[in-house]
């Protein structure tokens, strides 16, 4: 089911700040898109599960420290089973497609990095400082997002 292109005020998203501490994430693919994604999830404490036949040095890296798990071998339909969110990050628009059928099959939030509008999440411009987190998200314009984050982050540095 595709979200609204857009809404009367603000992004068509509904922001919710998910506790993924000790919860089950899938991620398929584990290239830069992957890897830009897998930073945050792992800062939050989420138990995360890597899905590709090839990833980053970083992502190897991370899986032989054992901060997360990676399987190294094409994500099948059943890898969604018992995540609680999903990314499908792999170059395959295919493969990305049915990843998000699985999740959407089992009511499971997915965002799909190459085509956001038949995803069921989608990822913010984000700055993190101590326990505070601020969050950007626009209506697919990540480059806007981008630079509102930046804008807020330099205010929050100004001396007041
Ligand atoms: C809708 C959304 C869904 C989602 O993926 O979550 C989405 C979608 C898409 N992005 C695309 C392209 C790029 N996105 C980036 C970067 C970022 N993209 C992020 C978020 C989002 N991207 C979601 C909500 C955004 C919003 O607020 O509106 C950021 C903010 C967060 C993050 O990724 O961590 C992060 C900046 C992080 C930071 O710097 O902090 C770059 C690189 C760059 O800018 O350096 C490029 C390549 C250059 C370009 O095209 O601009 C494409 C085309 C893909 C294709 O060609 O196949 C799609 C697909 C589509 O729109 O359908
Ligand atoms: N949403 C966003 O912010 C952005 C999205 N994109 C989109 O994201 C896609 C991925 O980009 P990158 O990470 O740069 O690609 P990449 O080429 O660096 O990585 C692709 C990854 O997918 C994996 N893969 C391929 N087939 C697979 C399968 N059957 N099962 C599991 N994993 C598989 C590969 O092993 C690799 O780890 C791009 O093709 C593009 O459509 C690109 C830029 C930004």
């Amino acid at each position: 089911m595709a979200p609204p292109d857009h809404t009367d005020s603000g992004s068509p998203a509904y922001l919710a700040g998910l506790l993924l501490r000790g919860r089950d994430v899938l991620v398929a693919g584990a290239g830069a898109v992957a890897e830009r994604r897998l930073e945050r999830l792992l800062e939050v404490g989420a138990n995360v599960r890597v899905v590709a036949p090839d990833a980053t040095a970083w992502v190897a890296g991370r899986a032989e420290e054992g901060a997360l798990v990676w399987h190294r071998r094409p994500v099948a339909e059943s890898d969604v089973d018992g995540a609680w969110y999903v990314i499908a990050a792999t170059d395959s628009p295919e493969v990305n497609a049915a990843v998000a059928a699985a999740a959407e099959a089992r009511h499971t939030f997915c965002v799909r990095c190459d085509d956001a509008r038949h995803g069921s999440a989608w990822t913010p411009a984000s700055y993190n400082v101590a326990d505070m987190t601020v969050a950007v998200i626009g209506n697919r314009s990540p480059q806007r997002s981008k630079a509102v984050r930046d804008a807020i982050h330099r205010a929050m540095e100004e001396p007041r």
